[in-house]
């Protein structure tokens, strides 16, 4: 049995500019420490009211046990942003066929809601993840030691962003594989599951729970920032484990990059201090 649990961070002293410098550093020393292992870690404090997160997991068990014809109503329309469509999506192809509703910055026309429950519409999920995002990736910068507001303007296109609601079925007999072990793409995901857990990183081999706390997002490192980090952080492996005897609900919003962007390893960690390029150059749509 594994007794490592991931380290919470509280994110307060960041929204009370010049007053708690010392909470401040606290934060970014642990931060940077899960980043450059397993790249994992929670925030509390972080800006996203705890009530909106709530009635998102509730208006997403709704939606989730509804009929599937009812579903199939908002189901993604064609020419949509790939690779997550906005809508519901049932992937027959996949081993795991969770099903999931994807919900992309407002003002594209290619977003599906549900009609019901009706508040998804209103819910303003992107508004609030998107400025805990912009915390995150101005702290990132920094424990990199990266220039002010380097990734915000390298970064600067927030269309593509998405937030998915999941919905897994409960473990069968023979199968208890939510998603298989992975690592995203993207910038970095915020987690938050419901209090099924089942949310699990990879730490020096060993598969580690991440214990559902009502209020907390789970941060996870990703490719991008691997790649322009040349591997100083890491882009965190996980995979979700099903429960048994009921569904589970979690949402993943993932803060990504345009697909115009062109990512390699920044000269900071390569070039400047004679490390080699451990990764090539790409258009980040050719990903
Ligand atoms: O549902 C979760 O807790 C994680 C989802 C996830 O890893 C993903 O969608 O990439
Ligand atoms: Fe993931």
């Amino acid at each position: 049995m594994v007794s490592f649990s991931i380290p919470t961070v509280d994110l307060s002293p960041f929204f009370n500019e010049g007053v708690d410098q010392d909470g401040k550093k606290k934060a970014m020393e642990i931060i940077a420490k899960a980043c450059s292992d397993y790249a994992f870690f929670q925030v509390v404090n972080h800006g996203v009211p705890l009530s909106l997160m709530t009635r998102a997991l509730e208006l997403s068990k709704t939606f989730f046990e509804l009929p599937i014809e009812e579903k199939l109503q908002s189901s993604p329309c064609s020419g949509g942003p790939r690779p997550l469509p906005a809508g519901y999506n049932r992937p027959e192809h996949s081993a795991e066929k969770n099903e999931y509703l994807v919900i992309i910055p407002p003002g594209s026309s290619f977003n599906v809601y549900s009609t019901n429950p009706p508040d998804f519409r209103e819910i303003q999920f992107i508004a609030h993840f998107t400025k805990t995002g912009l915390l995150v990736e101005s702290i990132l910068n920094e424990c990199l030691g990266l220039p002010p507001n380097f990734l915000k303007e390298y970064n600067d296109d927030r269309s593509g962003d998405a937030m998915a609601a999941l919905c897994y079925s409960p473990a069968t007999d023979t199968e208890n594989n939510g998603i298989s072990d992975h690592e995203d793409a993207n910038c970095f995901t915020f987690v938050f599951q419901d209090e099924t857990g089942g949310l699990e990183v990879l730490k020096d081999g060993d598969w580690i729970p991440v214990t559902p706390t009502e209020d907390a997002i789970v941060v996870n490192i990703n490719d991008v920032i691997q790649v322009l980090s040349n591997n100083k952080f890491k882009s965190a492996t996980h995979k979700v484990v099903k429960p048994t005897g009921r569904n589970r609900h979690s949402y993943a919003f993932f803060y990504t990059l345009a697909g115009y962007k062109w990512v390699e390893p920044l000269p900071q960690f390569t070039k400047e201090i004679g490390e080699p390029p451990k990764y090539r150059g790409f258009v980040y749509k050719e990903y």
